[in-house]
């Protein structure tokens, strides 16, 4: 028997592994299953280029909970480890390093918590043991037991069969471990997708000859393309999340250059943008688990995605911050965003109606994609596309502009776009364009705000417009002249009749000449204060802070030209006169929806008093 002292440098390290992990403990279940999986992944190489020899058996890894005597084991038929390699590997390499570990895990925001390897054991036991059989039959089984205390027993001990069982005491601080429950829950997390079946049994339990393993070995990321079907991709949707809606559609990963990455990426149905859930893409390492936190791995905008990516070349024993810098990481990036712009180009390209349908969802992606990621950009400037409220056309931005190319140009050679933000509201305004021959265009999400900002700093030779941002003579500024029908002094008349107090709406008020079908006066807000009300309205800081205290800002513009005028000008009652403007104004104001509280029932009292006079006028024009 062998009696000794495990070399480390720091006198005990198993204190310090406790600290740092403490809120990990649960992956010393992964580590050793890990283990398990590359010792049976070993003997199925060396089998088959002819190193290992005879029946490999069932390689199946079974862990086994005894609650009884507070064990946990977990046994596999892999390659086994001869005594000087328990020696050189438990005793030596896991403990030279320390100083590097120690260094390592200072930073508590470590991806993965990968490489801790088989002495995360000893953050949940009082002792470990060992008993394995390596796949050289000649070489004798041995026994390995240490209790975190750098010393340790290592003796031969009677022949078993092939592979390594490692059993767990389980500590008093780690109790938990012995439930049935938190085992099968953190085996469902990190094993789910593991290569080897691994099955889950309870000491006493009644051995079931139908037992199934509890992970789905042959995922179906790891297959090819060629191989699955719709409704494979699908399924495995399901398998994921299983309340999830039927997924758009799906990108199937696979490099194996520069970087070796596979995985499959959904995009989801979205109907609000604030059903958006990020973090509902898992990152795998050779089919283990290790994180649902992607940021920083995948591009911002493709966190809204779902799915699964696997690559053995992202680094897990890193921090956060590091892992932003590494280049593999910023390549994996590029690829993923590079696939995702290829494949919606490809849809776009290939299946326009389809692509059309989805783009309710899809736009989001999209949209998200060309504000934060130039790159991606320069590929979405072809397929994003725009719904005309008129007709539901679709157009993409060349086809806009190519549509409006006489009409909505304004005087510096700009392409206008004229959306709207609700079509109900804006119906009047909707109409007035339309009238015109404009193409308004829906801009409806809650994206769409910072969507047009970026957007117009982004397009060359593009200008968002509001459909109600200004009177329709005036949303594509042309610098045309409208001639007015009123003399001057008409004019300064009208001026002084619209300039009363408006509480809570700073007003201006210009008479123009418009032509005799526009409404008597038109309320419009102006594009930039409205914007930036907006952008306080969603929690934008800064500046916007500021306007969201400031009153709202309305633009009256009264047409001159309209016929009621005529009238009203020549009305000698003063006060019906003043009521009959106030009147005009309100209905400006409505159709902005800035008429409220107490403005609105002075509106609706001062209306049918009006109509009764009107009515009492014919009445005794009757009698
Ligand atoms: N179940 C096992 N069967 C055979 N060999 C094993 C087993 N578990 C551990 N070993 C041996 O012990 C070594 C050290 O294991 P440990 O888990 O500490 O590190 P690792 O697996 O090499 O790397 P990682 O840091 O990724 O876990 C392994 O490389 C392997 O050679």
């Amino acid at each position: 028997m062998q009696k000794g002292q495990i070399r480390v440098q720091t006198e005990n390290i198993f204190p310090i592994i406790k600290k740092f992990l403490y809120s990990d403990h649960e992956i010393f279940l992964r580590e050793l299953i890990s283990n398990a999986v590359d010792a049976t992944q070993k003997l199925k190489t060396l089998a088959s280029i002819g190193e290992a020899k005879g029946e490999l058996g069932d390689l199946r890894i079974d862990v086994e909970l005894d609650a009884k005597e507070k064990t946990l084991s977990i046994t596999d038929h892999g390659v086994g480890m001869t005594k000087e390699e328990v020696d050189k590997y438990l005793n030596q390499v896991a403990f030279s390093g320390a100083e590097e570990f120690l260094s390592k895990y200072k930073d508590a925001n470590i991806i993965g918590h990968f490489g801790l390897g088989f002495y995360s054991a000893f953050m949940v036991s009082s002792r470990v043991e060992v008993l394995t059989q390596s796949y050289h039959e000649e070489a004798p089984s041995v026994y390995w037991s240490c209790d975190g205390s750098p010393e340790f027993e290592l003796y031969e001990i009677e022949k078993r069969s092939r592979g390594t069982k490692i059993i767990l005491h389980i500590n008093e601080d780690s109790q938990e471990f012995l439930e049935a429950n938190r085992i099968k829950g953190i085996l469902e997390k990190f094993c789910r997708f593991l290569p080897v079946p691994i099955y889950f049994t309870e000491a006493g339990e009644k051995l079931d000859e139908e037992q199934k393993p509890i992970n789905n070995t042959n995922p179906i990321w790891t297959k090819k393309p060629s191989e699955l079907t719709t409704e494979d991709y699908q399924n495995f949707y399901r398998e994921l999340y299983p309340f999830g809606e039927t997924p758009l559609f799906w990108i199937h990963l696979n490099v194996d250059y520069p970087f070796n990455l596979t995985g499959i990426l959904y995009f989801p149905k979205i109907k609000q943008s604030y059903e958006i859930q990020k973090d509902k893409i898992q990152l795998y390492s050779n089919q283990v688990f290790v994180t649902d936190e992607v940021k920083d791995i995948v591009p911002e905008f493709l966190m809204l995605l779902h799915g699964i990516i696997d690559s053995p070349d992202i680094p897990l024993n890193v921090s956060r911050s590091y892992l932003q810098g590494d280049p593999n990481v910023r390549k994996i990036n590029t690829y993923i965003t590079k696939k995702v712009g290829d494949k919606l180009d490809e849809i776009f390209r290939n299946d326009r109606p389809s692509f059309e349908e989805k783009w309710e969802s899809l736009g989001l992606f999209v949209k998200y994609g060309m504000i934060t990621d130039d790159k991606f950009l320069e590929k979405a400037n072809k397929f994003f596309i725009m719904q005309d409220i008129k007709d539901n056309k679709f157009y993409t931005l060349e086809e806009y502009k190519m549509a409006t190319e006489t009409l909505q140009k304004n005087k510096e050679g700009k392409h206008v776009i004229l959306y709207t933000t609700d079509p109900v509201q804006q119906d009047a305004y909707i109409q007035a364009s339309q009238q015109r021959g404009y193409i308004v265009v829906k801009m409806e999400t809650l994206i769409d705000a910072a969507f047009i900002n970026n957007m117009e700093m982004k397009w060359e030779n593009v200008h968002f417009v509001r459909v109600d941002a200004d009177i329709v003579d005036n949303l594509i500024d042309k610098q045309e002249k409208n001639e007015s029908v009123l003399s001057k002094e008409e004019t300064e008349q009208l001026q002084q009749l619209f300039s009363f107090e408006l509480p809570q709406l700073h007003a201006t008020v210009e008479v123009k000449g418009l032509s005799p079908d526009t409404p008597p006066v038109v309320a419009t807000r102006p594009e930039f204060m409205r914007r930036m009300k907006d952008m306080a309205g969603i929690g934008g800081g800064g500046m916007t802070a500021f306007y969201a205290q400031m009153p709202d800002e309305v633009m009256l513009t009264v047409n001159g030209n309209h016929p009621i005028y005529q009238a009203l000008l020549k009305e000698s009652d003063a006060t019906k006169k003043e009521k009959q403007i106030r009147t005009l104004a309100d209905l400006a104001l409505l159709s902005q929806g800035l008429l409220k509280g107490n403005d609105l029932t002075n509106f609706i009292n001062r209306n049918v008093e009006l109509m009764q006079q009107s009515d009492k006028s014919t009445a005794g024009a009757e009698a």
